[in-house]
């Protein structure tokens, strides 16, 4: 009998072109067991399903652990994902921090998330304020399949549109949120993201601003007077959005992510909150 520990040995040292193979390891052969990985590690002499072996050859092949099991931790949540969905990036947690902290004292009424993927903002902000509704955009009929399926965390508050950008829905909200396309075309790419997560999600043009151009020309318009607008961008896209969004009227304020890279613009309408 091959013992989880010996198995976790072998795939471990299969996955060396990850940046956490031993992770990887261990919430493979969890997804094989349907359990847990904490309760995984708690015994490691139980027995290996064969499943375990094709799954182990599926991440070799660089496909990413999250399409394989299917999910993928974020915030507190556990959301679906698969194919033709982005999968959420750690990164993205910064912009969650500065909602928080933007909306400290009144949770904003009302959010619009546009580029939703598998619901990742929308949703996790939603889960955090339980009185507040939202809308999520994508123009992509697959993500917005798993940003459906993990609608079930906001029991009946997040509303999900097919669409390009803000011309998907009218009104105005409180709080904006977006983490559009920001690579820039042609760029190379980790094989287990280029060979699998969809060109759609990533590329932007040939300085990957292409979607913060479209984004800032309408985002006046769909922003509260005293709202808020949170875009993630690439660590070196800081300048280039800033005047972007001051073209159109904005006063901004950038977070950084854990590793020190400005991660996030905060805009306000000049004048505004
Ligand atoms: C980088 S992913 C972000 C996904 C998710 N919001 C997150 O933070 O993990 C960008 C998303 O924008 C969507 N998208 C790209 N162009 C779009 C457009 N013109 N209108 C609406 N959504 C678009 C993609 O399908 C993708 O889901």
């Amino acid at each position: 009998m091959t013992t989880a520990r010996q198995a976790l040995a072998v795939a471990t040292a299969r996955f060396g072109f990850s940046a956490t193979p031993r992770l990887d390891a261990e919430l493979l052969l969890a997804h094989a067991l349907g359990i847990e990985r904490s309760v995984l590690l708690l015994d490691l002499d139980r027995a290996v399903p064969a499943a375990f072996a094709a799954l182990v050859e599926r991440r070799a092949a660089h496909e990413p652990v999250a399409y394989i099991t299917g999910s993928r931790g974020f915030w507190t949540l556990d959301l679906a994902v698969g194919p033709g969905a982005l999968i959420p990036r750690a990164d993205s947690e910064t912009l969650i921090e500065a909602a928080i902290a933007h909306f400290a004292d009144r949770p904003p009424t009302t959010i619009l998330d546009l580029g939703t993927g598998p619901g990742t903002l929308l949703l996790t902000l939603l889960d955090i304020w339980p009185d507040v509704r939202g809308i999520g955009v994508d123009r992509s009929a697959a993500a917005l399949g798993y940003a459906r399926r993990n609608a079930t965390i906001a029991g009946g508050r997040a509303m999900l549109v097919q669409g390009d950008w803000a011309t998907a829905v009218a009104g105005r909200f409180d709080l904006v949120v977006a983490n559009p396309p920001y690579i820039a075309t042609g760029a190379t790419l980790p094989p287990e993201v280029a060979g699998f997560e969809p060109a759609a999600a990533l590329f932007a043009g040939p300085e990957g601003l292409d979607d913060y151009r479209r984004l800032a020309a309408m985002l006046r318009a769909c922003v509260a007077p005293t709202g808020a607008v949170l875009l993630e961008i690439g660590f070196d896209q800081a300048d280039a959005v800033g005047a972007l969004l001051a073209e159109q009227g904005f006063a901004t304020r950038l977070h950084h992510d854990l590793g020190g890279n400005p991660r996030v613009v905060l805009a306000v309408a000049r004048g505004g909150a």
